[in-house]
């Protein structure tokens, strides 16, 4: 499991298991693991990070290990960089097995889709995790459903699929959105299509878990189950704990927000893989202006979240003069934010996120109202399930080519944060927090999961 997502899902997710008594060996790259929050002293006995240093691949930059690092281009490099890695699990594996420890199960990323034939050949079993909104699974479908309705052209990746079998609103609605999807299905610089790689994975393995839950995703694993034919277990939502003090240092983002009025800041932050470019940045930039209220935004640096000399670059990123003109009510991070701990910040009233499933999650612990500003893979889908559920308003953006501008920012900004539309979209929002907030529920899903791991682990 690679940077970002398993920055957010150590802590509940692996961390879960082992506090019931798992001994778990998480394997990353040394830089992922370096980012991981420390494993509490109670479970280090169970739990162990396993450093695979991360193969080199020309044209991927020195350092990059996950998707946060690199810029859009250079995505499927960081999944090329890390099919080397086959070798060394195989060794990991073999040494395991050679030592008495064969491992129960193994549970990956979608884009391994060379870890089921290496577990195979120890008998191991494997589980797919899944960390994307478990309906665009449905949406991107299992192959057989492929091949009897294929997708070729970008429309048809603007209907509901046939085989979603109850009333949806699933679909494409611009070109942009359209293309990114269709591209899934095109072999990239990685040598394999992503959608190569996740149907062999659903094929191999044995059970398919997904970051979800019955209460976000009603009747959706019963679907995926049928679908894939094999069990979809949701895991629950993984919400990671609020960390506001890193190392007893609490960072400056947050000393900020110490001293805004309550519910007064919108946070703003797109993720890892959306495709900035400085016209969009410009654009965003200009509507939080136009939109005349507090904000604290993180800005991906296109060259990597990590990147060195991250404030000389937003000189770069952002329109001349912003920050001198917006300072006292806006602040602008390029390196990385505690987004967990901004978001549960007193001050924070909304969020403006590009819907990547992570921080979707996320913004319903606090039962913020939203502004929606998706790009690509399940973004879109996931920006109109929230609209749907009347927690969150969209930027308006030109129907044929998917761009935006500050004016759409900042009517979409101003319909959250001041409009009297926004008190409703906050009730619905704390509606669904409400729903999501019984943690011992949210427990049961986890140990849903481990009786699914014990029950499945001697089937074929
Ligand atoms: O400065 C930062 C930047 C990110 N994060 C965390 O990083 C994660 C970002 O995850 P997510 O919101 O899912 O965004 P992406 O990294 O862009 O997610 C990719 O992967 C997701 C599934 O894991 C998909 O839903 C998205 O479409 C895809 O872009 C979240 O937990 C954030 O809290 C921080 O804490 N600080």
């Amino acid at each position: 499991m690679a940077g970002v997502r398993a920055h957010a899902l150590v802590p509940r997710a692996v961390q879960g298991l082992a506090a019931r008594g798992h001994a778990v060996a998480f394997l990353s790259t040394p830089r992922n693991l370096a980012r991981l929050p420390p494993v509490p002293p109670h479970l280090s006995p169970r739990l162990r990070f396993v450093p695979l240093p991360l193969p080199r691949v020309d044209g991927l930059p020195d350092g990059a290990e996950s998707t946060a690092d690199v810029p859009p281009e250079k995505i499927e490099l960081v999944k090329k960089a890390m099919d080397g890695l086959a070798a060394p699990l195989a060794a990991f594996l073999a040494d395991a097995v050679a030592a008495g420890r064969r491992p129960d199960w193994i549970v990956h990323d979608f884009c391994h889709h060379w870890v089921p034939p290496i577990a195979g050949g120890h008998g191991v079993p494997c589980a797919a995790f899944m960390t994307v909104y478990a309906a665009f699974v449905a949406f991107l479908g299992p192959r057989w459903a492929n091949v009897e309705h294929p997708r070729a052209a970008t429309e048809d990746f603007a209907v509901v699929p046939r085989w979603i079998p109850f009333p949806s609103t699933i679909a494409c609605r611009r070109r942009s959105e359209a293309e990114s999807i269709a591209a899934l299905f095109r072999a990239n610089a990685s040598g394999v299509s992503d959608m190569d790689r996740a149907w062999q994975l659903f094929e191999c393995c044995r059970l398919a878990i997904y970051r979800s839950c019955d209460e976000v995703e009603p009747g959706m694993f019963a679907l995926l189950t049928d679908l894939l034919q094999k069990p979809a277990i949701p895991a629950g939502i993984l919400l990671p704990p609020v960390i506001a003090d890193e190392d007893g240092d609490r960072p400056e983002t947050l000393r900020w927000l110490d001293d805004q009025p309550p519910k007064s800041v919108i946070y703003v932050a797109l993720g890892s893989e959306a495709p900035l470019t400085p016209g969009i940045l410009h654009e965003l930039a200009l509507g939080l202006e136009l939109a005349g209220v507090r904000f604290l935004w993180a800005v991906r640096n296109p060259a990597g979240m990590f990147s060195a000399a991250n404030d000389a670059i937003k000189d770069e990123l952002l329109p001349a003069g912003f920050e001198e003109r917006t300072r006292g009510r806006g602040l602008v991070r390029t390196g990385w934010v505690p987004q967990v701990a901004a978001l549960a910040h007193g001050a924070t009233g909304a969020f403006l996120t590009h819907c990547g499933w992570g921080s979707t999650i996320e913004s319903f612990a606090c039962g913020h109202p939203l502004v929606l500003l998706p790009f690509v893979l399940d973004q879109p889908l996931v920006a109109r399930a929230m609209a749907e559920k009347g927690v969150g308003v969209e930027v308006a953006r030109d129907e044929t080519d998917g761009s935006f501008d500050r004016d759409g920012v900042a009517a979409a900004v101003r319909r959250v944060m001041v409009d009297e539309e926004g008190k409703a979209l906050a009730s619905n929002a704390m509606k669904l927090r409400e729903l999501l907030k019984d943690q011992g529920r949210q427990e049961t899903y986890i140990d849903d999961l481990v009786e699914h791991l014990r029950r499945y682990r001697g089937r074929c």
